[in-house]
């Protein structure tokens, strides 16, 4: 795709060599003005030289029109969210908006503005210009009347430099920046489904949740953050290899303890948006094809609670027996997952969760299905600190820690459970006297069951062991009355 034109495009070096002989020439002839022209007319001749010199100079200049063809120049679309960076106390006019749905002021350059930019060393000066093409062309069939374009003007002897690494480079800057503007989107099944036919409904994501606010083991976390940016930087790794840029995790473990709020905190930090997949609501295979087809690249496809939002029938009870009623296979979610929604789209994350891993079909759980399985557990202590300083803004020691530390050896508690405390007050010791009383709640509780537990242990022993004695009472007596029937056979006189 040719996404510049170029205006005067003789090579650097013939350019060069006729800049440094005119400017030879000018020194030469300002002596000789000097000497020869009188005062008042030797200053306009000198200014018309400079303007020949001017036009003459070894300037390249980049046309960046707003489209190239039928669809839009993204190196325009780049130029425009990068340049709002760049815009000094020299700019006279700028264009501001903001969408409904935008997060933040957009800002633009206004027509006929400049500005300079530097790239190692560079002076690059940009123009952004619009020209009413009906005014150039009457018979121009287009309704839209403007053209809109960048000028790009440097030194012709950066040309190399400027094409070959600056303009990627503001590619990259602006796509960083769109990614930081955007607003995530969260799809979910339509709601008219199925009457209406099939399709993603988007809402914006707006899920506060970070690896920063997540508590959950460091290491762990680390290792997941690692494997994200691992994933995303390996386009060509994944070509090499032949496998599809697709990456699958598993997250397990009780109730409130953040595996949604994991999913969310993985979607912020990649800017991916959300497929929230209610597998119970999809009817057929072949309406799960269409929504996995929907979705689009750099996304996350979520389904929860695959242990029991549908009782999926596996290959086993579909193969040659007759179809359930409900048209849904875990075979064609997989196969699709693995096969075809996989290598026709790019950087896909795939994420399954759980409260009961040992629940699981063991199609999902075989090695390379899902690349990594992430156990979320009950609260830490350093879950719990983390949570205190998010919560209540403590960053030093609280004279309850050490409680509450041992505290969180002895109970189960979730970290849902220990927000949900720290937000009853504002006041950081009441907040804290709250959770001491929590946990000591839960571990009585968990003492009771356990106790409980134990009891019901120790009888179910006893009446093993009853049995046991019972049965060994039996078996003796069998035993007896056996041997004396066969002493009775043998000597039958005795008896
Ligand atoms: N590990 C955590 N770190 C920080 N906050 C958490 C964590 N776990 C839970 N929370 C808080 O509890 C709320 C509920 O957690 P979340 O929905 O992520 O749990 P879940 O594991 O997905 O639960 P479920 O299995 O019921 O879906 C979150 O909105 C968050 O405020
Ligand atoms: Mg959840």
């Amino acid at each position: 795709m040719n996404l510049f034109s170029t205006r005067e495009m003789p090579s650097p070096s013939s350019l060069f060599s006729a800049y440094a002989s005119m400017a030879a020439s000018i020194m030469l002839f300002r002596s000789m003005a000097n000497e020869l022209i009188p005062q008042p007319v030797r200053g306009y001749v000198l200014s018309a030289i400079k303007y020949v010199f001017k036009t003459h100079s070894p300037k390249l200049t980049l046309v960046i029109e707003e489209s190239s063809g039928m669809s839009r120049n993204q190196v325009y679309e780049a130029a425009e969210v990068y340049l709002c960076t760049k815009i000094s106390s020299n700019t006279e006019r700028i264009r501001v908006s903001k969408s409904p749905k935008g997060k933040n002021l957009t800002i633009r350059l206004e027509k006929g503005e400049k500005l300079v930019d530097f790239y190692e060393g560079i002076e690059l000066k940009w123009k952004f210009l619009c020209t009413d093409s009906k005014q150039n062309n009457p018979n121009d069939p287009s309704p839209r009347s403007e053209k809109r374009y960048f000028e790009l003007t440097f030194h012709m002897m950066h040309k190399e430099k400027v094409l070959g690494c600056y303009v990627p480079y503001v590619l990259e800057r602006a796509d960083a920046m769109k990614d930081e503007e955007r607003v995530l989107k969260m799809y979910t099944l339509n709601a008219n489904y199925p009457y209406n036919g099939i399709k993603w409904e988007s809402i914006n994501l707006e899920h506060p949740a970070t690896f920063e606010t997540l508590a959950m083991d460091q290491e762990l976390k680390n290792a997941v953050i690692d494997d994200l940016n691992r994933f995303v930087k390996r386009k060509e790794f994944y070509k090499k290899v032949g496998r599809a840029w697709k990456r699958g995790y598993l997250l397990y473990g009780p109730p409130g303890t953040g595996k949604s709020s994991l999913v969310a905190a993985m979607a912020n930090y990649l800017k991916f948006d959300v497929y929230d997949l209610q597998l119970a609501n999809v009817l057929r295979d072949s309406d799960l094809r269409k929504l996995l087809l929907g979705t689009a690249n750099r996304s996350i496809l979520v389904i929860e609670d695959i242990d029991c939002t549908v009782d999926l029938p596996d290959r086993r009870h579909t193969d040659g027996k007759k179809q359930h009623d409900v048209q849904l296979t875990l075979s064609g979610l997989l196969n699709f997952i693995d096969g075809l929604w996989s290598s026709c789209g790019d950087e896909r994350i795939i994420i399954f969760t759980t409260n009961h891993k040992d629940r699981l079909d063991p199609a999902l759980l075989r090695p390379g299905r899902m690349d990594m399985h992430i156990h979320m557990s009950y609260c830490t202590y350093h879950g719990f600190k983390l949570l205190a300083s998010n919560y209540l803004d403590i960053h030093n020691h609280h004279h309850l820690y050490g409680e509450i530390q041992d505290l969180l050896k002895e109970t189960e508690v979730t970290p849902a459970h220990v927000a949900e405390e720290l937000m009853k007050s504002e006041d950081v010791d009441t907040a804290l006297e709250g959770l001491v009383k929590l946990l000591k709640r839960k571990k009585l509780e968990g003492d009771e069951c356990e106790a409980e537990a134990e009891k019901k242990t120790a009888a179910k022993r006893q009446k093993t062991g009853n049995q046991q004695k019972k049965s060994v009472r039996n078996n003796r007596r069998i035993a007896t009355k056996r041997s004396s029937k066969r002493l009775s056979a043998r000597n039958p006189n005795l008896y």
